[in-house]
């Protein structure tokens, strides 16, 4: 049986400054937060569109308890407009660089495809274009579609036309799929590239979960709850022993694809969940609002060991 139960922020009953985190600490039987302060990004506040708190769901099932009990901050951030929340994500994204290149001269960065490429423009724009130390990044897809690179539904092809081309980052450090190979080959290999890099000590592995700990993951989410190509009532959510899988009947096409799994996305050290428009409402009211669907979705079981933020417009949030 599920038991719901959903708290406001304590202290609060609004929209968390950005800079400000809220951490669930969570016992048997109730979820507390408590506010402090992220020094290391350096952002100022925003515009806030939602007045509508924060709550986190206790609940009782296998999948329900992996989504509350991550052991990271969480934040919501909410814009006016993409092009506000294209500005915030690219200092967040840049701020992130920054502290991991400092830190250990590498940064690891996982984008999606879909609509998150376009909000990242303005990473190739002044000042980040010549700011930020392209030289240390390391590029990853949380998903990809088996297709030829220059295919339009290729999400290197729109990565590389949105972003990529405009950056210097070492060719040798974008690490797209070998699409020469049928999905399930695709995704091995993907597996195999990631565990040199590992041993390379460019991938660190989380104490946590002993899967690998990506500095950055950016994603998006479908309208349907989907994040990455883990699709809602897909035994692929499921999946906890691979770090990368295939699939062949992707609901939303093209229909082979391969994934991060769920344990990989949620070893992250950060994850962005950039959601826009108000199609994608109910998915994100599900996520942080009241009201459950029939069915879990896979954006619902996104609870990273490190740092969550949403990144929403008004249309995104309009539920909450
Ligand atoms: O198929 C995919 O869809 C999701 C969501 O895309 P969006 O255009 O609705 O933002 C995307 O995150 C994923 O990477 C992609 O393969």
């Amino acid at each position: 049986m599920a038991a719901s139960l959903s708290l406001p922020i304590s202290g609060s009953a609004g929209f968390h400054r950005f800079g400000e985190s809220v951490k669930p600490s969570i016992s048997a039987s109730r979820i507390s937060f408590s506010s402090s302060p992220i020094r290391s990004l350096n952002t100022k506040s925003v515009s806030v569109a939602s007045t509508s708190g924060w709550g986190v769901r206790a609940r009782a099932s296998a999948g329900e308890k992996m989504a509350a009990e991550g052991n990271g901050n969480q934040r919501k951030e909410v814009f006016d407009s993409e092009e506000e929340l294209a500005a915030e994500l690219a200092k967040y994204t840049a701020s992130l660089s920054e502290k991991f290149v400092n830190e250990r001269g590498a940064f690891t960065c996982v984008v999606s495809g879909g609509s998150l490429i376009k909000s990242l423009r303005k990473l190739a724009e002044p000042p980040y274009v010549s700011q930020v130390e392209w030289s240390k990044w390391h590029v990853f897809w949380v998903d990809e579609r088996v297709v030829p690179k220059n295919d339009p539904e290729s999400n290197y092809k729109l990565a590389y036309d949105g972003l990529l081309s405009k950056v210097p980052i070492p060719a040798a450090q974008v690490y797209a799929i070998n699409d020469a190979l049928p999905a399930e080959g695709a995704a091995d290999d993907y597996e195999t590239r990631l565990k040199h890099l590992v041993t390379d000590g460019v991938i660190p592995l989380s104490a946590t979960t002993g899967f690998p700990k990506f500095d950055l993951m950016l994603l998006g989410m479908g309208p349907d709850g989907h994040i990455a190509s883990l699709f809602p009532g897909h035994p692929l959510v499921n999946e906890n022993k691979k770090w990368v899988a295939f699939i062949k009947d992707s609901p939303k096409p093209p229909p082979n694809r391969i994934t991060f799994t769920l344990p990989v996305i949620n070893s992250s050290a950060h994850i962005a969940l950039v959601v826009t428009g108000s199609g994608k409402a109910g998915p994100v009211q599900a996520a942080l609002g009241s009201g459950q669907p029939a069915q879990m979705l896979p954006v619902q079981l996104v609870s990273p060991d490190g740092d969550l933020t949403w990144f929403l417009d008004k249309g995104a949030a309009s539920k909450l």
